[in-house]
């Protein structure tokens, strides 16, 4: 089980037994609807504070499941259980169809995709026909479950923090877990997370229908609670709160959902009381506090409260995992080596254009098993274009590129990371928040089979305690292991790249493609690397490395390719090039030694 959750879901189950038996109901029938609001806002978190896409809109998926129900069980008398059902079907239709529209959308332009959703369901829950207009559907009949009634509010509270309880539970294991990492990889674009295999339009549309599957769980809750449904608590008023309430809580974190959803509905109810007399008239004057509040939180506690809570119960802080299942987990299967000295890798005429500028021009190279290929040139030549070419992160203008005797130029970095090529970034890309070892394990997504189901239920125990022990022989072999459990974000941005490099190892790869893998490196770092990458090249891994530190990569490469203007200049025996005028002249400037 995720490691974080642990505390807050003991508290939670232990408040789900204990708080209808000694609360008020004024007290208990607020913390029903904490429980209500807490089991969207953890379906938030994924969405939003770890997959990184905002939304305004999920109240209206609450209110599908609110609607879906009432309708089924008042006017054609089905049962609350075939309304729940009904309400999860309809909610992950819509919720795939609207994933599929607005998921393409980059930057604010998919807030505000769910913006316009959000309004327009909420106007049809409004004007539909059956649905009681603006009035509302009422006498929906209690929820029943083994000869138990759910009517009274301590029966709700039970019902309604179980499910909460169970979400946390499951939202943990998915999080700790293959799908976890690939969701937690979205945050940072897509660029590197594809570059490791993981299809981010599945995972950012998974996402979407989890988290309105959740929502519209707490509108069958909601519905059968009141009794009683309208349009007004699913309008995008309402969307917003359920931001503000993981903004306070803290976005990112399962514990933080329920602490916001307390905080806000708690707050909301008074200030509700105490501002009317403050000012002396009734008003929406909570919304004005909320606003100011939401300022505050974000230029102070940008992760919102949790983590600060946290810092300060120790009962709290995550533990460490346990590694111990590590020591005797099954390894993962490997690809068989390759014969060292064969072409693997071989490209023609690759031209890029970007508009006027012709960043790559009529390049040819091969990459060879065994070797390792460096690539130079001044800054601009062109060497981060051709790497974007070879993994698929840009597409080709013209030319032909062959990996194993198969055309990948048009096929999707992701693809190509499949065929067995695996790369690190000139700008480093790790997900800061995250260790060492997740970040690593990442590597090794396409290694994995466990999909969220799985995951969710932590059924994957063995799969996953392979791919981390996967994970931590690839950072031992970098040399990195003291800082295996260390925040990736904590490093110097040299051992970053070293960590870049694990983690392209940890997907098995023929192909290592290196982005300057030197930079920021100490003088004994730069030799521990050249071992590593001579011990790589001994067990018949193809490298190509671009790089600007000559005498790390003179002792290295077997085969320099030098490129100039976008253009090969020359190429070559390190010691060739080395002597060769033309490159003497253009990028060594005389001084190549
Ligand atoms: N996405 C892009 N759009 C427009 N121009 C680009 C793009 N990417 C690169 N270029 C241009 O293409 C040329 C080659 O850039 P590239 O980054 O490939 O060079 P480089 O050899 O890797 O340089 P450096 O060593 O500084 O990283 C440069 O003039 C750059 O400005």
């Amino acid at each position: 089980m995720h490691r974080r959750v642990v505390m807050p879901l003991i508290l939670v189950v232990m408040g789900a037994l204990i708080a209808p038996r000694v609360l008020p109901e004024y007290y208990l029938s607020l913390l029903n609807y904490v429980g209500l609001y807490s089991i969207v806002a953890l379906g938030m978190v994924l969405l939003t504070g770890v997959g990184g896409l905002t939304s305004f809109g999920q109240a209206a998926f609450v209110g599908i499941g609110a609607y879906a129900t009432a309708v089924l069980t008042t006017q054609m008398g089905l049962s609350p259980w075939l309304g729940l059902m009904a309400g999860l079907v309809i909610t992950g239709l819509i919720a795939t169809l609207l994933g599929l529209l607005t998921l393409r959308l980059s930057g604010h332009y998919l807030p505000i995709g769910t913006l316009a959703w959000g309004i327009s369901l909420y106007y049809l829950f409004g004007n539909l026909p059956n649905l009681g207009g603006f009035s509302g559907i009422s006498h929906l009949p209690a929820i029943t479950l083994f000869g138990w009634t759910v009517s009274s509010s301590q029966d709700f509270g039970v019902l309604i923090w179980v499910i909460v309880g169970a979400v946390m539970w499951l939202l943990s294991n998915l999080l700790d877990s293959r799908e976890g990492r690939a969701i937690r990889a979205l945050f940072g674009g897509s660029v590197m997370a594809e570059a490791m295999g993981v299809s981010t339009a599945r995972s950012k549309l998974l996402i979407f229908i989890y988290a309105a599957l959740l929502a519209a769980v707490s509108g069958w809750l909601y519905a059968h609670m009141q009794r009683f449904v309208n349009p007004s608590p699913f309008s995008i008023n309402m969307g917003i709160e359920y931001l503000f309430m993981i903004l306070l809580g803290g976005a990112s974190t399962l514990g933080g959902a329920v602490l916001g959803a307390a905080m806000v509905t708690g707050l909301k109810e008074w200030l509700q009381g105490i501002l009317p007399m403050l000012f002396g008239q009734n008003g929406n004057y909570e919304a004005i506090f909320f606003g100011g509040l939401i300022i505050l939180c974000l230029l102070y506690a940008r992760q919102g409260v949790w983590p600060v809570v946290v810092s300060r119960v120790p009962f709290l802080r995550p533990r460490a995992r346990n590694l111990t299942a590590l020591k005797t987990a099954a390894p993962l299967p490997q690809k068989a080596p390759l014969p060292a000295g064969e072409p693997l890798l071989v490209a023609e005429g690759v031209t890029k254009k970007f508009g006027g500028l012709v960043a790559n021009n009529n390049m040819s190279l091969t990459i060879k098993t065994g070797q390792i290929t460096a690539l130079i040139g001044p800054n601009g030549a062109g060497k981060s274009t051709l790497f974007n070419l070879l993994t698929g992160l840009l597409p080709l203008t013209s030319g032909k590129i062959e990996f194993r005797g198969q055309r990948i130029d048009g096929l999707s970095s992701r693809k190509i990371a499949a065929l067995g090529v695996s790369r690190s970034f000139q700008h480093v890309r790790l997900i800061p928040t995250m260790s060492v070892l997740e970040n690593v394990a990442l590597g090794a997504h396409r290694r994995g089979l466990a999909g969220y189901i799985r995951s969710g239920l932590h059924l994957e125990r063995a799969e996953e305690a392979s791919i981390l022990a996967e994970a931590a022989r690839q950072i031992e072999r970098v040399g990195l292991a003291k800082h295996m459990h260390d925040a990736a974000g904590s490093l110097a941005l040299g051992q970053q790249r070293i960590v870049e490099i694990a983690r392209a190892l940890c997907a098995d790869p023929y192909l290592l493609l290196l982005d300057e893998p030197a930079a920021g490196l100490r003088h004994l770092e730069k030799e521990a690397l050249a071992e590593l990458l001579m011990r790589l090249r001994a067990e018949g891994m193809a490298v190509l490395m671009v790089e600007h530190d000559m005498d790390f990569l003179m002792g290295l490469a077997d085969y320099v390719v030098v490129m100039e203007f976008g253009q090969k200049l020359a190429e070559g025996l390190p010691e060739e090039i080395q002597e060769n005028p033309k490159v003497l002249a253009a990028y060594l400037g005389g001084d190549v030694a």
